[in-house]
């Protein structure tokens, strides 16, 4: 047997960092969390056993696919079903493999050096049933106690995430809690797994292989814990955001100065659109892009911030370094003063596709800010606060609407009310962030009344199909509408296309990347990008 050189075994050991790092420049910093709940597969219509969490694994793995950088999958929900589960997750693993989905297997193993030591000969040999890419470990019997499992994890150049400040509110009091003696004496028990996860990384140019998980429902508690997100050089995997109540602000908050090691992993906010594989798809590739813009933000707001804390010179580097491969696009990171452009609004006739070019020049350009919507009406499955909408009660909104905290309002169907926050598009426009709304044409029309008096300027971009005639061959071609109702569509589509005229851009719509170019190139003359 030839024995592997140094550089060999180096670059075997920094395999699962660039593997992701990849994926995530390609999909974005999106996991989706593979959980089979037993509401959920019963909400799904399948059996609650093994194989209904197989079904569902699936399911899942289609809609990841293509538009998230992993999977991870929670063992207890296969374990429960015994030795049928077990076999679950190895036909879904395989699964995984075929598609060249990146798996982590969320088994939180830990426990003694000699014990633990088996873990890997269950994840991470070539032969192994669940070979996996990464799995998560459990650091309570202290964080070097993992040291011979990582190495093995490295060795077969697969990855690790070691739990340090988990999303759930038991592990706050624990993990903030000070150290008596040892390396890390007078610090945090998190900042010391922090750090113990870190030594594997320095000498890694790029991402690392050995991760942190960092929950993102802990908010400000984050500078508590003297673990500084920006100064860790390895992936970090951040669960809590949607169902556990984490939103963007908190993963700007968090993940503040990070560049692109930020994988945030979302599993019921997803499945909860499911089981409809199109539905899934859309929910999944909508969130990465929410969560992507927040990370994108994230970079940004700690651009200036003094370093200090657990890193080195070394991580220092490589955190520079891991920008070049980041998900997030540095390219388009304005520097010094930005020049303020003007707020774009996105509008044009009902179906002609104002959120495929808008997702679609989202999905290349995070950086972009979409103002989120106020509504009255109840928030429908898996929609969250601050994300889908702004959910208020009727008080709530005719409190701040007679506040005139709204650039536009709306009555729709005499049922619910729907308003533009004004203030957080005038805080993005004032730091230069290039903003987005969208809106239908009544929408925009009432921006036009307001904007000025508001003291916000504003470019009309109206996106348009590619002709009448198209928009009819379309409609009649489609042959599921009666005469009469295709001669009313027309004559309501004649009346929202002359409204062209009324706004100072007009994209036409006939080839979906075309017209995200073309939205890109409006806003980067706005912001001067
Ligand atoms: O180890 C984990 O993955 C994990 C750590 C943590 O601190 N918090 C946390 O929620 N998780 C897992 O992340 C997933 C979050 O799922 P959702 O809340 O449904 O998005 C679940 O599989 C959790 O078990």
């Amino acid at each position: 047997m030839v024995t592997p050189s140094s550089e060999e075994l180096n670059a075997q050991r920094s395999d699962f960092g660039l593997r992701l790092s990849n994926s995530m420049a390609k999909y974005g910093p999106l996991c989706v969390g593979i959980d089979p709940h037993r509401k959920l597969l019963a909400d799904w219509g399948y059996n609650v056993d093994a194989e209904g969490a197989e079904l569902f694994s699936m399911r899942m793995l289609q809609a990841a696919s293509g538009c998230a950088a992993a999977v991870k999958f929670q063992t207890p929900m296969f374990e429960r079903y015994g030795s049928k589960g077990f076999e679950a997750l190895e036909r879904v693993l395989y699964a995984a493999r075929q598609m060249g989905v990146i798996t982590i297997v969320d088994c939180l193993h830990g426990g003694l050096p000699t014990t633990i030591s088996a873990i890997a000969d269950a994840y991470f040999k070539p032969n192994s049933p669940m070979l996996a890419d990464a799995i998560t470990l459990l650091p309570y019997y202290g964080a070097r106690s993992l040291n011979g499992l990582i190495s093995e994890a490295l060795d077969n150049g697969r990855g690790v995430f070691v739990a340090s400040l988990t999303s759930n509110p038991e592990g706050m009091s624990l993990q903030t809690a000070i150290r008596q003696s040892g390396d890390y004496q007078g610090h945090t028990v998190a900042y010391g797994i922090a750090a113990t996860a870190q030594k594997h990384n320095v000498d890694i140019e790029g991402m690392g292989s050995v991760g942190l998980i960092i929950g993102a429902t802990i908010g400000q508690w984050i500078q508590d814990s003297g673990v500084d997100p920006s100064q860790f050089t390895g992936p970090i995997l951040s669960p809590g955001y949607g169902w556990q109540g984490a939103e963007a602000k908190d993963l700007k908050t968090v993940f503040k100065g990070t560049r692109g090691n930020v994988l945030v992993t979302v599993s019921r906010f997803i499945a909860s659109h499911g089981p409809d594989i199109s539905a899934l798809k859309q929910a999944t590739e909508s969130i990465a892009l929410d969560v992507r813009q927040a990370l994108y933000e994230a970079m940004n707001e700690g651009e200036n911030k003094e370093k200090d804390g657990m890193g080195t010179n070394t991580a220092n580097e490589n955190a520079s370094a891991n920008s070049e491969t980041a998900a997030v696009d540095s390219a388009n990171v304005a520097q010094g003063d930005k020049p303020k452009g003007r707020l774009v609004v996105l509008t044009g006739p009902a179906g002609v596709g104002k959120g495929t070019v808008e997702n679609a020049m989202r999905k290349k350009h995070p950086g972009v800010w979409l103002s989120v919507s106020a509504t009255t009406r109840k928030p429908r499955p898996g929609e969250v606060n601050g994300v889908n909408y702004w959910f208020l009660t009727d008080q709530e909104f005719s409190a701040k609407e007679n506040k005139g905290e709204f650039l536009e309002t709306a009555l729709v169907h005499g049922l619910a009310r729907y308003g533009t926050p004004l203030k957080p598009v005038q805080e993005h426009l004032a730091e230069g962030v290039p903003t987005l709304l969208e809106i239908d044409l009544q929408g925009a029309r009432r921006i036009k009344e307001r904007a000025a008096e508001l003291g916000v300027d504003v470019v009309y971009v109206f996106i348009a199909p590619p002709s009448f005639d198209e928009l009819v061959r379309r409609l009649k071609g489609r042959g599921t509408e009666s005469e009469a109702e295709v001669n009313k569509r027309l004559e309501t589509a004649k009346v929202e296309l002359a409204a062209e005229n009324e706004f100072d851009v007009t994209i036409v719509n006939d080839n979906v990347d075309r017209a995200a170019d073309e939205l890109w190139s409006v806003i980067a003359r706005e912001y001067g990008l």
